[in-house]
């Protein structure tokens, strides 16, 4: 009997989710024999996305050695399109997808006073941030979660901003101050979602991953990912997406692109089969660029 190598980074989230993965593929699959490889990347989490990209292909590269036989992602992190010889074999259910807020000032991000400095890593929450509070400052935190709880404990910052998902796998949850609602933040296309990505061709490894997947996460992600796709915005550009399965498979979608100053952006919301969940990401990426997406777009470049 083959052994399994599920491979992932070596940061505390990518070790906790793998772990978190292997514990549900061996419940699933008792007789199988699971191990985990952590590849060293020269990287952490919370790095640029250009960096984040690089991690990503250095685990991708694992897998297409043979090195691993599952590869564990965050999902917003990996390009939308594959790797010739890699698929996504299966996306687990979705965590929590909110952006959260913790503050030392305040405990909600709105009663912070104006002038307050608020720490965060990306461009998308950056220009949300300032589009909700233009008298805030916002200033770039980046590192893996626990660098981005000391800077705050430090007094750097009068409050920070990451992805609720990190938190909670790492048992963090106690330190969360306010969701933030995705009416006003939306959250990265694909947040708190996990990726098994294995090589095209290996079924048993495809067939093991199918166990942990979770349709209505998939759907959801797919949808959000296609109307980034959609966007050809890349990685730098402030995109927020957050999409919804109903009970009688409706797919609601909404998305939204910024200036990174958060002066101007156009937010809209589609609704449809959730057979058509990328046609769904796709039309809607379509209509905001006819209201004004071009020219923000331009504007970014
Ligand atoms: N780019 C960093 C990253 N990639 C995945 C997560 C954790 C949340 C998730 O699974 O979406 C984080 C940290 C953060 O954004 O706060």
């Amino acid at each position: 009997m083959r052994v399994v190598v599920v491979g992932t980074r070596g940061s505390a989230l990518a070790l906790a989710q793998t772990r978190f993965v292997v514990e549900r593929l061996k419940e699933s699959w008792p007789e199988t024999e699971f191990k985990i490889r952590t590849i060293k990347t020269r990287g952490d989490q919370g790095a640029s996305p250009r960096e984040e990209a690089i991690f990503v292909k250095e685990i991708q590269e694992a897998l297409l050695s043979r090195e691993i036989d599952i590869a564990v992602h965050s999902l917003k992190d990996l390009p939308t399109q594959s790797p010739k010889g890699l698929k996504i074999a299966s996306v687990p259910r979705r965590q929590d997808p909110r952006d959260v807020f913790l503050g030392k000032a305040a405990k909600r991000l709105k009663d912070l006073p104006p002038g307050a400095v608020v720490g965060t890593s990306s461009v998308r929450r950056k220009a949300q941030i300032l589009a909700l509070r233009p008298d805030l400052v916002v200033r770039d935190l980046r590192g893996n979660v626990d660098t981005r709880l000391a800077a705050l404990g430090s007094g750097e910052y009068d409050g920070i901003v990451l992805a609720a998902a990190g938190l909670i796998r790492l048992d963090l949850r106690n330190r969360i101050d306010e969701f933030l609602d995705p009416a006003e933040i939306l959250p990265a296309p694909g947040q708190g979602a996990l990726a098994l990505e294995v090589r095209e061709g290996d079924d048993l490894a495809e067939e093991l991953c199918y166990a942990l997947h979770h349709p209505p996460s998939y759907h959801r992600v797919r949808a959000e990912r296609a109307f980034l796709r959609g966007l050809g915005a890349g990685c730098l550009a402030p995109v927020g997406a957050l999409a919804h399965v109903e009970e009688d498979g409706t797919l609601r979608l909404e998305g939204v692109l910024l200036t990174p100053d958060g002066k101007s952006f156009i937010r809209a919301e589609i609704e449809g089969d959730v057979s058509e969940a990328e046609e769904l990401g796709l039309d809607l990426a379509r209509d905001v660029l006819e209201q004004g997406g071009r020219e923000i777009l331009a504007q970014i470049r």
